[in-house]
């Protein structure tokens, strides 16, 4: 399995190789698999051996109903602090964003990704850089291809929402189009305020004042959007969406369709993510974990795929202002709880992440650089 056949593929692996702009349509190539055979496959989308997806069972990852924020409140801090401690991730349920908003976003991603590869590549990375598509996500991940394309929105300030809302619609829309501004307006303020309130139910369950996470994010943290899109492929058990990671950022918001695919690792062993209709999965962020002294797990995770469907998520990735303190604060130092690790402010833990990219190769298949930054500020 070596030989590349589709153009964009061979262009984009060498500007890949060369670290400059260029994507892959791995919706192509799953087509041209299908068609020609399976040694159409590219090396470089096959994981290692030991790294390849096994049947799994549906983990029991807490689900926490959000409509209980005033009614049962102690009951859902303890739920999800709990969630976060064990699991680094859990879902939500009736949060800040309406069925019929993530309906519609998922419909624009949808029809975005089954448009023809000419228009994903006016609008790749490097040709626009606040909002574009990539082939595959490896730019983003920083490691080995995935089987997935992606579609990315970054965001200033939440102070300035509205007008990189404007700027960033007007990337797939430049004629305009209201209703799709109106649309990713609604679903950034969904984003917003149940970040927040999660946020703010992880602080009270640490002890701490209910702002101590959020106001290092609102109004000047930032965030990402991406649109992954895993189409099915025919060689699911040797590949997968996204390789084992950690997000090196706070906290994640994902929002996934029907079919499944994510998997989190607790205690050595692997669980699907049963998909819920309209709920959000969060996830715990290295960010968090070093903030929270370790009280809250930063959850290593992965994307498998499937040879029958296509799959779509949405995930936002909340970021901390730059000059947020990532120190745990003492109440959550003791002697018996020491200080894991060294005190920093977010800019210098960026930068390390992005030291550590610079030294790694896009092709790596170790995409566990932000485990590396947490390995090397680890004091105890
Ligand atoms: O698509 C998913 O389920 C997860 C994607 C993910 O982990 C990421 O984009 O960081
Ligand atoms: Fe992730």
């Amino acid at each position: 399995m070596a030989k590349l056949l589709s153009p964009f593929l061979k262009s984009s692996v060498k500007a890949d190789q060369e670290e400059s702009e260029g994507s892959i349509s791995i919706l192509e190539l799953t087509k041209e698999v299908l068609v020609r055979g399976i040694d159409k496959v590219p090396n470089n989308l096959l994981v290692p051996e030991e790294c390849r997806p096994k049947r799994i069972p549906w983990g029991e990852i807490p689900v926490v109903d959000l409509s209980k924020k005033h009614s049962d409140r102690g009951q859902i801090c303890l739920k999800m602090g709990d969630a976060a401690r064990n699991w680094g991730a859990f879902q939500v349920i009736n949060h800040a964003i309406s069925p019929s908003t993530l309906r519609k976003m998922e419909s624009e991603g949808k029809d975005f990704f089954s448009s023809p590869i000419q228009k994903k590549m006016q609008v790749r990375k490097g040709v626009t850089n606040r909002a574009y598509y990539t082939g595959n996500n490896s730019e983003e991940k920083w490691h080995s291809l995935h089987w997935a394309e992606s579609y990315v929105q970054l965001w200033n300030k939440w102070t300035e929402m509205d007008d990189t809302v404007e700027k960033q619609t007007s990337v797939l829309y430049p004629q305009g189009n209201d209703e799709y501004r109106l649309l990713v307006a609604e679903f950034m303020e969904g984003i917003r305020s149940t970040t927040e309130l999660i946020m703010e139910l992880l602080a009270e369950y640490l002890g701490l004042e209910s702002n101590f996470f959020s106001k290092f994010c609102f109004p000047n943290g930032t965030s990402v959007t991406r649109w992954n899109y895993y189409p099915l492929c025919p060689v699911a058990d040797m590949t997968l969406g996204a390789r084992q990671h950690t997000d090196p950022n706070f906290i994640t918001l994902l929002y996934q369709d029907g079919v499944g695919g994510l998997q989190v690792e607790k205690n050595g062993e692997w669980y699907g993510v049963r998909p819920i209709k309209e709920a959000l999965v969060i996830n715990i962020g290295d960010g968090f974990h070093i903030i929270s002294n370790g009280y809250f797990k930063t959850v290593l995770h992965q994307v498998v795929v499937n040879e029958h469907s296509h799959r779509l998520s949405m995930v936002c990735a909340i970021y901390l202002e730059n000059h947020a303190d990532l120190s745990a604060p003492e109440q959550l130092v003791s002697e018996r709880v020491p200080r894991l690790y060294q005190k920093i402010y977010s800019y210098e833990y960026w930068n390390l992440i992005f030291a550590g990219r610079e030294k790694s190769s896009p092709m790596d298949a170790s995409v566990l650089n932000g485990l590396n930054v947490l390995k090397n500020l680890r004091i105890f």
